[in-house]
């Protein structure tokens, strides 16, 4: 069964599948520039660390196709670095944008310096790096997935079938394709060791509800929907025998920044003795800050929180609290950071970059 795709994209073609309409409509809508993406990621029309980066890359792509080769070279790169640096400012706690937008920089930087190269060679080599966002991703997620769920299998080798827990949305809508996390359960799926999935809501966007039960439905992975402050009552009630969840920034020391409500869940976790882990490719780890203090967590409208679509929930005037995301110490990741090169203890990361 082919899995969901909230992207596609073909010779300088890009369009993302509107997650503002799931569940109820699947509607891919073009992307021609990057103000385009920019807007569409702000809306989180398209959402998660790995499809935002892939998202404005290919947005990137897309323009440097249609566009006549400049003068020279550093006029190339000039425009490459001012498009990268406002796709950047699209949403500011996913790291992905970010590191993505400074590799390519340095790939124009070489190639720059490379004199065998001439201005048109040079674009067709940025547009490439570009467009291969897309293949290297879904590649690190089928990684993450086999890493993961031998990890977890591994650790629960006495248990037939596994009781999962995850947060969020982490899976073909928040990737390139297959997900992260949702991967790693796909993965344990697929070894027929997955007994059931509790998803939580993940209130205010409800990315939980509206995208990560449509995957599993779609896929008939057997999950169970539950409200966020179900969860400790579900830990003990199903005796789940793991947490998983995404990351939007990993910290050097393993200190990581995910979906608000996350934190919780690993306090949740360490008080029923249940391992949680972060499933995230190195493209979301950031080694330029040494720990989650410094993770800029974005504020949401308080609308998300107040309303229901266009309907009122929440009494007017009352004042409200939106972050984004929280930040889950590395002492509560018990089970390990599992990524596209194995599964590491989260201050282990650094030696594998
Ligand atoms: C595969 S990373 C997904 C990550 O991104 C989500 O945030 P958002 O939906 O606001 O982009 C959430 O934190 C997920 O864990």
């Amino acid at each position: 069964m082919a899995t969901l795709q909230a992207i596609k994209y073909n010779d300088g073609q890009l369009e993302i599948l509107d997650q503002l309409l799931l569940p109820e409509s699947c509607t891919f809508i073009p992307i021609w520039n990057v103000e385009d993406a920019w807007a569409a990621i702000r809306e989180m029309k398209v959402r998660g660390a790995p499809a935002i980066a892939i998202v404005g890359c290919l947005s990137l792509a897309v323009e440097l196709r249609k566009l006549a080769a400049p003068e020279t070279k550093e006029e190339l790169c000039r425009l490459v670095q001012e498009k990268l640096d406002y796709l950047v400012t699209s949403r500011p706690t996913a790291v992905n944008m970010h590191l993505a937008a400074e590799a390519c920089v340095k790939l124009c930087t070489r190639l720059t310096d490379n004199t065998s190269v001439n201005v048109a060679e040079a674009k067709d080599d940025i547009v490439k790096h570009l467009e291969a966002m897309l293949a290297n991703d879904i590649a690190d997620n089928r990684a993450i997935g086999e890493h993961g769920a031998s990890d977890i299998m591994k650790k629960n080798a006495t248990k037939d079938k596994l009781r999962m827990m995850t947060h969020c949305n982490t899976g073909s809508l928040a990737t390139a394709g297959y997900g992260t996390a949702l991967g790693v359960i796909r993965s344990l799926h697929t070894a027929s060791k997955l007994d059931q999935v509790y998803c939580t809501e993940t209130r205010p966007y409800n990315q939980g509800s509206r995208l990560t039960a449509f995957e599993l439905v779609y896929e008939k992975i057997p999950a169970t929907l539950i409200c966020d402050s179900m969860a400790a009552a579900a830990m003990k009630q199903f005796k789940i025998d793991a947490v998983i969840v995404g990351a939007d920034r990993v910290a050097a020391n393993g200190d990581t920044a995910n979906k608000i409500g996350t934190y919780q869940l690993a306090v949740l976790a360490k008080s029923h003795d249940i391992l949680f882990y972060v499933a995230a490719p190195f493209s979301s780890i950031d080694f330029q800050i040494p720990n989650g203090h410094s993770i800029p967590i974005e504020e949401r409208p308080h609308s998300e929180m107040t309303h229901t679509g266009s309907i009122r929930t929440a009494a007017a005037g009352i004042n409200c609290w939106n972050p984004g995301f929280d930040v889950t110490p590395a002492e509560l990741i018990t089970g390990g950071i599992i990524t596209e090169k194995g599964v590491f203890k989260p201050d282990q990361l650094a030696p594998h970059q």
